[in-house]
């Protein structure tokens, strides 16, 4: 019998877990600490109501976003995750090749399972853009930014909320950690500076190496203007959830931000990136770009997070679980559904241009 591909997400997390090591899902699904950050990010989105309005013509829709120039085709991106060999073989190869289908970015994590050369090379046209996780080592950060250039990636996103891993009661529970298992290495282990490092050093000594440069606990701003002076590529700040933050953002001459708290999975009980949005907006305007991810599911909640002041939103799970499915095909098949939802939830909002949406279009339920 042949399951057909699922279109809500509940039997996409389910026909994934199906799939799926059970260690390897749990970490995938998991949240840190009582996970109540990872189900109120589901939550919080319903506490925002849509409010049609008629008499647009809506036979056509265009999903088009501009983003520091270059137009993406609807306004969603695929989100930084990590290690996706353990959903399919082809891992971040076959993502980006599906996020090229639809003709939006796909953003590739440090701590991918292949290279960020290789990744590029498995589908050469595809928008790609580089998240960093700032390494405890100057030289190697400097080594990662200069690779992704020439790699073709078009804008770095530095992760500032990985201080440390969140507390996952799953994975500690089932004592499963990817670092371990020495998962996720590869933009390290191809780095000639990383090279230097461990030149002489075992396999062991080598994965204790990594994670020593993984975590960066003093990571600053002045990191982040460093940084600013070393690269003319677009940077974006992934994890801000306060307005300050965004502020000082604007400040240094950052390009965007991606308000997150990383899926649930880092500090539980911390903001849900809807909620944070509208003080955001409010304090930093059209000064930068904003993105936002963490619990995005469905066509309303990208129309909710764009109506409050979103550029574009970023998925996360519910990419790697098309992936976990059917590869780069499961991928598509989900962007693809979330596409087709959005386009239905614009025209019964009587909205014909994504680029229309704004507050006028969505009401609190209080
Ligand atoms: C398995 C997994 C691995 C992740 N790895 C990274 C990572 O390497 N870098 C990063 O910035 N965010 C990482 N994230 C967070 C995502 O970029 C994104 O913020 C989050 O998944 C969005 O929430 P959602 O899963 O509810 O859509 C990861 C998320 C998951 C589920
Ligand atoms: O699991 C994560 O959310 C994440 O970002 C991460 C952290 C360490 C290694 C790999 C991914």
């Amino acid at each position: 019998m042949t399951v057909s591909f699922p279109i809500r997400f509940q039997e996409l997390e389910q026909q994934a877990k199906d799939r799926l090591d059970p260690k390897i899902f749990d970490y995938i699904q998991s949240g840190g600490g009582r996970e109540e950050t990872l189900r109120a990010n589901e939550t919080s989105f319903r506490k925002w109501r849509l409010v049609p309005r008629f008499g647009a013509d809506v036979s056509t829709v265009s999903l088009a976003k501009k983003i520091h120039g270059e137009t993406i085709q609807s306004p969603m991106m695929l989100a930084p995750v990590g290690m996706q060999a353990l959903a399919d073989t082809n891992g971040e190869k076959a993502s980006i090749c599906a996020a090229h289908k639809y003709g939006i970015p796909f953003i590739a994590s440090t701590v991918s399972s292949y290279s960020l050369e290789e990744i590029a090379e498995a589908c050469p046209n595809a928008d790609r853009w580089f998240q960093l996780y700032y390494p405890n080592d100057e030289a190697l950060a400097k080594s990662f930014v200069q690779r992704a250039e020439e790699a073709g990636y078009q804008a770095i996103v530095v992760t500032i909320d990985m201080a440390t891993l969140g507390h996952r009661e799953k994975d500690l529970t089932n004592q499963y950690s990817p670092f371990r298992l020495g998962k996720g290495m590869s933009n390290y282990t191809n780095d000639p500076i990383f090279q230097s490092y461990v030149a002489s050093l075992s396999q062991e000594e080598m994965r204790t190496e990594m994670q020593k440069v993984f975590f960066k606990p003093g990571l600053n701003w002045l990191d982040i203007q460093e940084l600013r002076k070393a690269t003319s590529l677009p940077i974006y700040i992934k994890g801000i959830l306060h307005p300050d933050d965004a502020e000082k953002a604007v400040e240094i001459g950052i390009d965007g931000i991606v308000i997150s708290n990383h899926g649930g999975r880092q500090l539980d009980r911390s903001i849900t990136s809807i909620d944070a949005l509208p003080l955001i907006k409010e304090r930093v305007q059209d000064q930068l770009t904003i993105l936002l991810d963490s619990g995005i599911r469905s066509g309303p909640d990208i129309v909710t997070a764009l109506a409050l002041g979103a550029d574009a939103v970023l998925l996360g799970r519910p990419f790697i679980y098309g992936l976990a499915i059917a590869g780069q095909l499961g991928v598509e098949k989900v962007v693809d559904n979330i596409t087709n939802d959005l386009t239905k939830t614009l025209q019964l909002m009587g909205v014909n241009d994504v680029n229309k949406l704004d507050s006028s279009f969505i009401r609190h339920d209080s």
